[in-house]
């Protein structure tokens, strides 16, 4: 056998959105260190949106990886509508159909991978089942479920979709976890129905956590789906970022950062599926102002099925915002380098929507976070950080969704997060927690461990 027919290889079928494309893209870095080649499938616009947002190491080293551009139909890329009843962005539905269009090439890719290597080990987001639903007929191949989500509330989903089933652990804070009500459209939940269906061929499952703060919820994914291994190989995202970028520049939100003193900024996104209402972002804006804090606010609409085509709506601020906070807030309208910006020591607080890359960045980082959920997983998730790991506050009451966060609300928050008593207890939980998941990735803790068990796993 050549070296070529004697080695495994792992291809990544990621979905197509950036909270997903950039969790495979992380994993894909973690494995090609291990000296295993990594291939990764996609559209030509997902895979090129992958690459340009690559955050938190040298965008140079993407060049190691196979990327595999397949032609689908033109999908439709509408914008967001702000004032949708339900806030998930199912303007992105016709971009998530799509993906059927992908089995076909994804299938021949894997055919003609697996005539070369003695084994393709697929890992493929719990999305994208239907895509690769053909593996179990293809010679040398197996593959694994990677699920974006918190181990919390991808349990409680699983659970209650399997109608509640016994299970052995005590069920920490299910009193607690909201309905999923309001998170999904019909059609999005239809989806997930599908992909779900096709989890019972795959040989394992795979999360973007660490036991040191899910370990409960990931011992219960286990209870629940004996049959399969499982692996928390989280963080993925790295723990140190780079100075610079290969340029050798830095964005001028760091710059302004390096002015400040350490904890004394609150840093304000959303991730890239949010889209608010005109009266949101005034109430919003002036809760900012009010609070007298220094921020970062990234104020951009959700992210379109082609994020390099089509028109991007312009929120407006009130009028003559921007002079009014000069040298308090900076307000960034495009792609803002969040895990560099949490990284850095001025920070002291993060208002975020709970997505689940932004809760394992801001968890890495050791930044207390000001939930305030939007839609999916992230009530869930707000849950697991502000009452279970106790490492924020609650901004946006998810009972009272339909409301708009006035800036009282946000005034009061923001003061007690970065200005307060309670603020400084939560930060140094914060920190602590940080401390305790870098101290995981050492030689012999536990990062370590699942990370050997998988590795020796997929190369047997
Ligand atoms: O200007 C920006 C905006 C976002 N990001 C990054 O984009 C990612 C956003 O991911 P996430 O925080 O998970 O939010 P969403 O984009 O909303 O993610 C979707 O996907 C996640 C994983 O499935 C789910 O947990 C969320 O609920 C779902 O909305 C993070 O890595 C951010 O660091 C930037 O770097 N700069």
């Amino acid at each position: 056998m050549t070296n070529q027919e004697n080695s495994v290889i792992v291809v990544m079928v990621p979905f197509p959105a950036q909270g997903h494309l950039n969790q495979l893209l992380h994993l894909s870095r973690i494995i090609l260190s291990y000296g295993i080649p990594v291939h990764y499938v996609g559209t030509s616009t997902h895979n090129r949106q992958a690459k340009v947002r690559v955050h938190g190491w040298d965008p140079v080293a993407v060049a190691s990886f196979h990327f595999h551009d397949c032609q689908v139909p033109p999908f439709a890329s509408p914008p967001p509508n702000p004032n949708a009843a339900i806030k998930f962005p199912s303007h992105l539905q016709p971009c998530f159909d799509a993906c059927h269009y992908l089995r076909k090439p994804v299938t021949e890719l894997l055919r003609m991978l697996s005539s070369q290597a003695r084994k393709v080990v697929i890992i493929h987001d719990s999305m994208m089942g239907s895509v690769v639903q053909d593996v179990g007929s293809i010679l040398n191949t197996e593959s694994y479920a990677f699920h974006t989500v918190s181990a919390f509330s991808l349990f409680f989903y699983l659970w209650e979709s399997t109608g509640k089933p016994q299970v052995n652990a005590e069920m920490l804070g299910e009193n607690d976890v909201p309905s999923l009500e309001g998170c999904f459209t019909e059609d999005f939940l239809e989806f997930i129905a599908l992909q779900h269906r096709y989890l019972n061929v795959t040989s394992g499952s795979i999360y973007n956590t660490s036991k040191v703060i899910e370990c409960t919820y990931v011992e219960l994914l286990r209870q629940h789906m004996k049959e399969k291994q499982h692996w928390a190989l989280g963080p993925f995202n790295p723990l140190k970022v780079p100075e610079k970028n290969s340029c050798g520049s830095r964005h001028y939100c760091l710059e302004w950062l390096d002015k400040q003193e350490m904890n004394s900024v609150l840093y304000v996104s959303f991730g890239t599926t949010t889209t608010m209402g005109d009266e949101q972002i005034q109430e919003l804006a002036i809760g900012l102002r009010r609070s007298n804090q220094k921020f970062i606010w990234v104020l951009r609409d959700a992210d379109t099925g082609d994020v390099f085509n089509g028109e991007v709506r312009r929120p407006e601020l009130p009028k003559g915002y921007q002079d009014s906070v000069k040298d308090k807030g900076l307000v960034v309208r495009d792609w803002a380098p969040q895990l560099e910006i949490l990284a850095h020591p001025a920070i002291g607080g993060f208002v975020s929507h709970c997505g689940w890359n932004s809760c394992m960045e801001s968890i890495t980082m050791g930044v207390p976070i000001g939930a305030w959920p939007v839609h999916s997983d992230q009530p869930r998730n707000a849950v697991l950080i502000t009452k279970l790991l106790k490492l924020g506050i609650t901004i946006k009451d998810w009972a009272r969704r339909d409301e708009v966060v006035t800036a009282a609300v946000v005034e009061d928050a923001v003061k007690r997060l970065m200005a307060s008593k309670e603020g400084d207890e939560i930060r140094k939980r914060a920190a602590e927690v940080s401390g305790a998941v870098r101290q995981s990735v050492a030689e012999g803790e536990v990062y370590r461990k699942e990370w050997d068990s998988f590795i020796t796993h997929i190369i047997r």
